[in-house]
């Protein structure tokens, strides 16, 4: 399979050459030449099939031509070998018609891992290979950095830099991150928002000379390979419900746009999708989108759903990409307005065709207690706020005989606050992060500034090599 950039300028790409590469050279995201087409025969074949054969089935057509299904199956195996539930994506039934697919029994307990586990070894692979190296930096509101850390320490070919914004995470999520001490892993916390961090990334992906002196890569979901690698859990639930014989509905909390893209790549390839509803918290921008095409972003409000605090949400760019009928020149025009105005004016026919799939809801934060605290009485799941948004979307617009799915996207005692602000329950750490509170942390703080965070990072990169 090569890959495009939605913005036109960059060269078509392999999937090994996308994976190293993060953001195409021209600012743009990669996307797949055409959509790998299963026939129902094919989807009815992978049924009741073990998630890690399902996941290398559903992703080799995307890495044809760099990685061979029998790799591929091999480092799936080893990637999710480490979960701790014996379905790797369980899912659970919490009312008529509406179920919640747990994303978070990887290693840091949120749906990053299911990405992240795979994409480590990925690298690795490649990077062996070829005998390279890369520096990733990466952005995170809170999950991806952690996930990210935990799939890449200890790589020698890899360094990784990730930047959260300061005070802005949930303490077991900056913890999750800045107590991992290996020599080829920094913490970097910038005095902003994530969408802050977010544009650091792409600025130092944008300068040039910066991103080929210290051969930049990345790992959050502007990698076209994070997204490959969380289209299996949709397919392993919608089989489970009755498809490709029956369509099923997805709901998913939503912030950077990446997990319901997706799901929304899955339709692409011929799963019987009928919607998708996208959970927004106060940071609503998605979701105003939907429901009045206003893309304008607001400042940045704290929440219960810290992982969400996100006005920017990079992948939404692929879908816009789709939309305008795969016109790069389009996307860019749109892309560029947004980026210089905070507005973005999308043409109406594409949002109409949005909001043929998509819907939003959004959930402030009493909304999303009292969904946490009808989840725990009526249905005795305890869900956390991310989790607790996407179900409350699945209600919304669930509709009669077709099963919707919601996205459980953490486990609940990353936010040990809000459960027990909700439902006076704080849930147990599991036994592997029983002494996160004792461990050393290590971190710097620096301002919101290219040149700043571009020494941290080769502070960070000479640190791994010594
Ligand atoms: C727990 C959790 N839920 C939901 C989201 C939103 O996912 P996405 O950014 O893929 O839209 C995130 C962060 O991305 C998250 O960490
Ligand atoms: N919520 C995310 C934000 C980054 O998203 P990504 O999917 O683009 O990596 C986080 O937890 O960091």
């Amino acid at each position: 399979m090569r890959y495009l950039s939605t913005r036109g300028h960059a060269p078509v790409r392999s999937f090994s050459d996308v994976l190293l590469a993060g953001l195409a050279d021209d600012g743009g995201l990669y996307m797949p030449e055409s959509w790998p087409q299963f026939s129902a025969d094919e989807w009815r074949a992978m049924r009741g099939l073990p998630y890690p054969e399902l996941a290398a089935r559903v992703i080799a057509p995307f890495a044809e031509g760099s990685i061979s299904y029998e790799t591929l199956l091999e480092l799936c195996r080893d990637a999710y070998a480490r979960f701790d539930h014996a379905a790797i994506v369980p899912l659970v039934q919490v009312e008529d018609g509406l179920f919640v697919q747990e994303l978070f029994h990887g290693p840091t307990l949120a749906f990053k891992d299911m990405a992240m586990q795979l994409l480590g070894r990925l690298f690795d692979h490649v990077l062996t290979e070829r005998d390279e190296r890369v520096t990733i930096v990466g952005a995170t509101s809170g999950d991806t950095g952690s996930a990210a850390i935990e799939a890449c320490r200890g790589r020698d070919r890899l360094t990784v830099v990730i930047l959260h914004p300061e005070g802005r995470t949930s303490e077991v999520q900056r913890r999750q991150m800045t107590t991992v001490l290996d020599a080829n892993i920094a913490n970097i916390a910038v005095e902003g928002t994530f969408d802050d961090c977010q544009d650091l990334v792409k600025a130092m992906f944008a300068d040039a000379p910066f991103r080929t002196e210290m051969r930049l890569s990345a790992v959050n979901s502007i990698n076209w390979a994070r997204i490959a690698a969380q289209i299996p859990y949709y397919v392993y639930s919608a089989l489970a419900l009755g498809a490709p014989d029956r369509e099923v509905s997805f709901a998913v909390p939503t912030g950077n746009f990446g997990n319901v893209l997706a799901a929304w790549a899955a339709r692409q390839m011929g799963l019987p999708i009928r919607r998708l509803c996208v959970g927004s918290n106060r940071n609503d921008i998605l979701t105003r989108f939907l429901n009045a095409n206003d893309m304008s972003t607001r400042e940045v409000a704290p929440s219960l759903s810290p992982s969400m605090d996100i006005q920017v949400s990079s992948n939404f760019e692929r879908l816009l990409f789709e939309l305008l009928n795969r016109d790069a020149a389009a996307c860019e025009r749109l892309m560029t307005g947004f980026r210089a105005t905070g507005k973005m004016d999308v043409p109406d026919e594409v949002w109409s065709s949005a909001r043929e799939l998509f819907s939003g809801l959004a959930l402030d934060d009493q909304a999303t207690e009292t969904e946490i605290q009808r989840l725990h009485r009526e249905s005795l799941y305890l869900a956390d706020p991310h989790s607790a948004i996407g179900v409350a979307a699945g209600r919304k617009y669930r509709e009669a005989g077709c099963p919707t799915v919601a996205m459980a996207t953490a486990h609940p005692a990353k936010f040990p606050d809000a459960m027990r602000a909700a439902i006076g329950v704080i849930p147990a750490l599991p036994p592997a992060l029983a002494d996160l509170y004792e461990r050393e942390e290590r971190y710097r703080v620096v301002p919101n500034r290219l040149d700043v965070v571009e020494d941290a990072v080769r502070i960070g990169a000479l640190h791994n090599a010594r």
